[in-house]
């Protein structure tokens, strides 16, 4: 199997919510990273399993919509940074189901240099 990784970043504000309420943090601000691991077995005639140039774009494309932003304003839950990586993971499933053979596996976002969370698929036997 191949496993590409993209990497990307974007700045915004946050606060962390519980069900709705404002949790014990104030509003800051993080430089988030993003890498997405992008997977498959099969690569095409130029020796790709898949351009990164596509995956970045789409990637970025998804991030704009968080950049210089006040997240808790752009989605409906708690921006944490395990919500952030399944948002980040749903989307790119869903812009991958035009690609036959390609998944994506994973998606880690960081919220500083030590700490970040990953979603990943579990594989049902
Ligand atoms: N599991 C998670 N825990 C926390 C998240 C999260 O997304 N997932 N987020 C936060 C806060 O957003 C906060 O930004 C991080 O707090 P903290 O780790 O305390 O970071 P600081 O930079 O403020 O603290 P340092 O001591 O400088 O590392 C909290 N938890
Ligand atoms: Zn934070």
């Amino acid at each position: 199997m191949y496993t590409l990784i993209v990497e990307d970043s974007f700045s915004s504000a946050h606060f962390l919510t519980n069900n709705g309420e404002i949790e014990f943090e104030p509003l800051h601000g993080h430089t988030f990273k993003v890498s997405v691991e992008i997977s498959g077995n099969t690569l095409d005639d130029f020796g790709m399993l898949i351009d990164f140039r596509i995956i970045k774009k789409k990637l970025k494309e998804i991030l704009d919509i968080f950049d210089h932003k006040l997240l808790n304003d752009v989605v409906k839950f708690s921006p944490t940074s395990e919500n952030l990586s399944k948002y980040i993971f749903d989307e790119f499933e869903k812009f991958l189901e035009n690609y036959k053979g390609i998944i994506v596996s994973s998606v880690t976002v960081w919220e500083s240099q030590t700490t970040c969370a990953k979603y990943k698929k579990e594989v049902s036997r």
